[in-house]
């Protein structure tokens, strides 16, 4: 009997799935005997009974970078991360997940940064306000809280910022999230658009666009991005400008993807929690300032840090309630706060500072960026 090509592609594809197969039992094994382990970990960390008790996201960042170090492909980084993400996340949740309050609603960007960072083992809970989501976490009604607090092409969110002048909370991680913007809507082409919903933000994001597609268009700025879905559901002559969640969510077509005018649109948001994080190895610390009034009084402020070498990443002013024309200074340094270098650079700063805060040391951002190509991935 003679064998046709296809018959031989058949066995083919039957040897290589019974590997997969293979591979498959071998997987869940593997994952089902880590999961006990972690709740050995659990066992060793005492008699807590709630999730966030368990957490360390100083290991989370060291597993995942090991994930990084060792990744040959052909899986991109940002892949490889994501599913170790997702493991932990579920060997973390085993009998009851974390709280994590978010700026909502549902379908915003700050809840894609929450799975983003926590896994998809969380109970996430939607918060009107950023007010809110720090209320939230200050009463323990939440583990931790997500909100923005930056965009690359708009600048810094005030609000979350100064919600740090008068709240105790500490910062326990940073999220960077490569914000895309579409166009949702049931008409079929733009000629049938008359109307385009989204929050402010991200009508400007993408202004130029709209200036070229849609310059008839009445704009109508809502509270957010998801509100924007929800009101045209049901409108096939309007328009939202979401994330794809919200398209999920509201069932509504991607009639234009990615039509942000700047393709590195970046969102960067603050992970807030009750306590502060021991080190991982490869940190950053925000630092909450004043200085006393006088000639070079940044100058002074910081001199402590130079001398000490310590590297400052970011500095953002903000006026203070301290008095009129008075101002506090959010400052980004390199290294957690108990680090040899840092800690005698943090004490001479204490002593000469009018306002000195640590708002917390966390992991530098582990997650590569999910947009880059495997080949410039390790630039
Ligand atoms: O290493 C620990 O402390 C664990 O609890 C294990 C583990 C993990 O799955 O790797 C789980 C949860 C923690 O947030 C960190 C890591």
């Amino acid at each position: 009997m003679t064998t046709t090509k296809s018959d031989k592609t058949s066995a083919d594809l039957e040897t290589v799935r019974s590997e997969i197969d293979r591979l498959d039992d071998r997987i869940q094994s593997l994952i089902s005997e880590r999961a006990r382990l972690a709740f050995r970990v659990r066992e060793s960390k005492g008699e807590f009974t709630q999730a966030v008790e368990y957490y360390r996201p100083e290991r989370e960042a060291q597993v995942l970078r090991r994930v990084i170090e060792r990744n040959q492909g052909p899986l991109t980084d940002a892949e490889m991360t994501r599913l170790f993400r997702e493991i932990m996340s579920a060997c973390l949740a085993q009998q009851e997940p974390m709280n994590i309050a978010y700026l909502g609603p549902e379908g915003t960007f700050t809840q894609q940064a929450v799975n983003r960072h926590f896994g998809h083992s969380v109970r996430a809970l939607s918060h009107p306000s950023i007010d809110n989501v720090f209320e939230q976490v200050q009463a323990a009604e939440a583990d931790f809280g997500v909100v923005p607090v930056e965009n690359s092409s708009q600048g810094i969110v005030s609000h979350t910022l100064d919600m740090f002048l008068t709240s105790e909370l500490k910062i326990c991680g940073e999220i960077e999230l490569r914000v895309h913007q579409n166009l949702l809507t049931h008409a079929t082409s733009l000629g049938q658009i008359e109307r385009v919903y989204s929050h402010a933000q991200s009508l400007s994001q993408c202004r130029a666009w709209i200036r070229a597609h849609l310059p008839e268009a009445e704009l109508i700025p809502v509270s957010s991005n998801a509100e924007a879905a929800r009101r045209v559901r049901n409108a096939p002559e309007s328009a939202a400008i979401a994330g794809r969640s919200a398209a999920e969510i509201y069932a509504l077509p991607v009639l234009f993807s990615n039509i942000e005018d700047r393709q590195d649109n970046t969102t960067r948001f603050l992970v807030i929690g009750r306590h502060l994080l021991a080190p991982s190895g490869r940190d950053k610390t925000t630092l909450l300032l004043a200085g006393h009034e006088g000639p070079g009084l940044l100058y002074h402020l910081l001199a402590p840090l130079q001398k000490q070498g310590i590297n400052m990443t970011r500095i953002e002013s903000r006026p203070s309630s301290l008095g009129k024309w008075a101002y506090v200074f959010f400052i980004d340094i390199e290294g957690h706060a108990e680090d040899s270098d840092v800690a005698p650079a943090l004490r001479e700063l204490e002593q000469s500072a009018k306002l000195f805060r640590v708002l917390g040391s966390y992991p530098r951002a582990v997650l590569p960026d999910e947009d880059k190509a495997p080949e410039d991935e390790r630039s």
